[in-house]
């Protein structure tokens, strides 16, 4: 098949499932012939707004390894696709950011920007979430966040300067077509960042811990219908264990179990006491509670759970096989807890979906 075949062989997928769903079948046959002459002529297609969203909806729900995918029908998205410059592109995320921030009740959402034409990509968004923090090699060892050290030492090298503390928000790092990436500070006012506390034990502020409270992943290609939005970042909350048992414990980034653990009086020198299960325990009670005190919106694992196994019963009854990635799907505290270790999930790909892209640095 020659290359526009595909592409309309992917498009003539997309949209007969898509006009299925809104319930207006009868006009697939003139918007198919629409999207035929349109690929002919110019090699790809436009999306109209409702294509779109259904597009980006459909993605999510057949994001095999998402736990959230219950609320799907609920993403809200930004049509960007008409944005063409570097500053345009950067107002548009800082929209993004407060929407979705909301003053802690998460908005999930989803901004599109121009997609690739002809394997040229329009935009791309360097950043891995728009919000994170740097990650500094130091001569005893790493400040802040040790995913950050590859992109914190590109934007470095455009000029950026960081504070060199161990939570410095990262510049927005955007790219147009070929032209050199630039990069823009977020206004802190557009952060919002939860300190971590306990509820029974003070001395856990001592740690000086805090955590963002928006997870807006912008590296990932959205792909609907054989076209590509190379930048199309997508927020929902966080689920406690993604920051208490990951980022804020996972050895290569903050590491912070022995000295949870140490402060809680465990005996660290023998791997029996459990003091590694005890203060990644506690850890996560932190963030949850944290998170809920200040009214950011979080969910905990086995909510999570209850949650997905009504998304499963709800694609029965509208007739979908649920795919998933068990691999991904079971929490990293006490999987065993929750239904999903106890049963299997088939990993097929379906699209549309969000695909990894390759990095546009290193
Ligand atoms: C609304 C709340 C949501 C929750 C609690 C949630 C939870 C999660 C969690 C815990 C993961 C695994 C992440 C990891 O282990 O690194 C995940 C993966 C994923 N989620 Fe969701 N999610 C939510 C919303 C969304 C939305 C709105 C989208 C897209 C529109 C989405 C798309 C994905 C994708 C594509 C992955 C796989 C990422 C990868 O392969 O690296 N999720 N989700
Ligand atoms: N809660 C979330 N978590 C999430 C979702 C997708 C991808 C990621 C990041 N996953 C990659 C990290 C880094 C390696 C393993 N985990 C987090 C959401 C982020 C954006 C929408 S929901």
């Amino acid at each position: 098949m020659t290359e526009k075949e595909t592409l309309f062989h992917e498009a003539k997928q997309f949209i007969t499932a898509c006009y299925h769903e809104l319930n207006k079948p009868d006009i697939i046959e003139e918007r198919l012939k629409e999207i035929k002459s349109e690929i002919n002529r110019y090699g790809y297609y436009e999306h109209t707004y409702e294509e779109l969203a259904c597009g980006a909806r459909a993605a999510w729900r057949n994001s095999n390894r998402c736990i959230g995918r219950l609320f799907w029908r609920s993403l809200h998205v930004f049509d960007a696709r008409h944005l063409a410059t570097e500053q345009r592109i950067y107002e548009a995320l800082l929209n993004h950011i407060t929407y979705a921030t909301n003053e802690g009740k998460i908005r999930p959402a989803i901004t599109i920007f121009k997609p690739q034409i002809k394997q040229e990509p329009q935009v791309r968004i360097w950043n891995h979430q728009l919000i994170r923090y740097a990650g500094y090699e130091t001569e005893n060892g790493v400040t802040g966040d040790p995913a950050s050290l590859s992109l914190t030492r590109a934007c470095q090298e455009m000029g950026w300067k960081g504070k060199g503390s161990r939570f410095d928000v990262l510049p927005l790092v955007i790219q147009v077509q070929q032209r050199p990436p630039q990069w823009f500070e977020i206004p802190e006012e557009l952060v919002l960042e939860v300190p971590i506390r306990h509820p029974e034990y003070d001395w856990f502020e001592d740690l000086n811990i805090k955590w963002y409270a928006v997870p807006i992943i912008s590296d990932m290609c959205l792909e609907i219908g054989g076209i590509h939005y190379t930048a199309s970042p997508f927020n929902g909350w966080y689920m406690e264990t993604e920051i208490g048992a990951r980022n804020l414990a996972d050895t290569f980034r903050y590491n912070l179990l022995p000295e949870v653990a140490k402060r809680m009086g465990l005996e660290i020198s023998r791997n029996a006491s459990l003091w590694k299960d005890k203060a990644l325990v506690e850890l996560n009670v932190a963030v949850l509670h944290s998170y809920k005190q200040d009214g950011v919106s979080i969910v905990d694992h086995h909510t999570a759970a209850e949650q997905f196994k009504q998304f499963e019963q709800q694609e029965r009854d509208s007739g979908r096989k649920v795919t998933g990635d068990w691999t991904w799907l079971i929490p990293p505290v006490s999987p065993a807890t929750t239904h999903i270790f106890h049963q299997t999930y088939e990993n097929r790909m379906l699209k549309p979906n969000y695909f990894y892209q390759d990095r546009p640095y290193e």
